[in-house]
């Protein structure tokens, strides 16, 4: 398992959703940070489960800190946090030892690993380990703080149901920081109740819906990244696609840039009254030949629809090597894109805050 992500700020992720405990090794922090704790705290509760939109496995996601940390500062040493499984229910899963999930990773883990995977959960696969990596992302948001640079997010889709976009050159910090606020942060609050209902339609039907998060970086400085291998687009869609169940990500205008002439997808330059290099527009989403221009960074990443479902489904018996079908059990999400919200903003936060170390 390729765990470890970064140059400078370096995040190691492990553990399985059933093992003992799960956990983040960040190496690279400089020393003599006090960290905020409550800050921490609340983004791994925006991740956490059991609402009526998420899985009813909920965990205390409280991080025990065991290295690193001495004080009340960073010592220096690699900050290693875990997180206990406590409310595991490891039997639901015996079936998954030989009936491979549909559209989960079940199969390809059992090839990969000869069977010695471990099924129970998503194993080391799951959602779950989003956790450690929204701890980490919770540091690296505060490192950019320092630095006025704010990274935010809303739900832009659930299923055929959509919210409207950012907009692109004017998106407000105060905007940003309110949406962090919301359980289901929208713009147009009005798409809530048509995006509950069809949500909770899906659960109530065995089914599950996918969907779409937006998200924005403000006050990341012009001239941070590379051309080529090491772009920004590069590095954070190599991020944003460790994600589990994240299938596709975009820039600026993303894929509707092919509907647009030359004329339309311009971003022209001017300087405002204070000097600074401004566009008009914002097609690019923040970045030219994988470098930052100054302007908002903004992507979206599109969340399939959760695998887990309890319908009855076709599938393989890897045991006995015949076909047969399965209804999964176990307690799963109705929809990942609510719960995934912070996720993206914590895998964005260390992949930018990596590469200001850079410069
Ligand atoms: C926060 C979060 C929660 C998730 N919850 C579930 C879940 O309850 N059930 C499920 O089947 N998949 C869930 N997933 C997605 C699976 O882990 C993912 O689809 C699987 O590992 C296969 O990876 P892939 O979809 O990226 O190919 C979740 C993902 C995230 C980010
Ligand atoms: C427990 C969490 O989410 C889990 C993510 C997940 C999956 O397959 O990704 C499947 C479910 O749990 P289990 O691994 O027990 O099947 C979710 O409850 C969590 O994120 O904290």
């Amino acid at each position: 398992m390729s765990a470890t992500f970064g140059d400078n700020f370096k995040v190691t992720i492990f553990g399985q959703s059933h093992s003992e405990a799960i956990g983040v090794v960040i190496d690279g922090l400089p020393a003599g940070i006090k960290l905020d704790f409550d800050k921490i705290d609340f983004e791994l509760k925006r991740r956490q489960g059991g609402d009526k939109f998420s899985t009813p496995r909920k965990e205390a996601d409280t991080p025990k800190i065991i290295s690193g940390y001495f004080d009340d500062k960073t010592a220096g040493s690699p900050l290693c946090a875990i997180f206990e499984n406590g409310n595991t229910r490891s039997k639901d899963y015996s079936e998954l030892k030989v009936k491979m999930r549909p559209s989960h990773a079940d199969y390809p883990a059992y090839i990969k690993h000869n069977g010695n995977n471990d099924y129970r959960g998503g194993g080391n696969f799951s959602g779950r380990l989003t956790l450690p990596l929204t701890f980490a992302g919770a540091v690296a948001k505060q490192l950019l703080e320092e630095k006025g640079i704010y990274i935010g997010s809303h739900i832009k889709k659930i299923n055929k149901v959509e919210d409207i976009s950012f907009d692109k050159v004017n998106i407000g910090k105060d905007e940003l920081i309110s949406l962090k606020e919301e359980v289901f942060p929208l713009l147009d609050k009005s798409k809530l109740s048509e995006m509950e209902e069809v949500i909770l339609k899906a659960r109530n039907d065995h089914d599950s819906v996918g969907g779409i998060v937006e998200c924005a970086v403000l006050g990341f400085p012009a001239g941070v990244g590379s051309p080529f291998f090491d772009s920004i687009e590069s590095r954070l869609s190599h991020l944003l696609f460790s994600v589990p169940a994240v299938k596709g990500v975009e820039f600026g205008e993303g894929f509707g840039f092919a509907d647009l002439l030359g004329s339309e997808a311009k971003d022209e330059y001017y300087y405002d009254k204070d000097g600074n290099v401004k566009t008009y527009e914002n097609h690019n989403g923040g970045v030219l030949g994988g470098i930052s221009n100054g302007q908002p960074i903004c992507f979206s990443a599109v969340i399939k629809p959760t695998a887990s479902i309890s319908k009855l489904q076709r599938t393989i018996d890897v045991g006995k090597k015949e076909n047969t079908k399965l209804e999964v059990v176990g307690r799963h999400d109705p929809v990942i894109v609510k719960r995934a919200v912070p996720v993206i903003e914590a895998v964005s936060a260390i992949c930018l805050y990596d590469f200001l170390l850079n410069e």
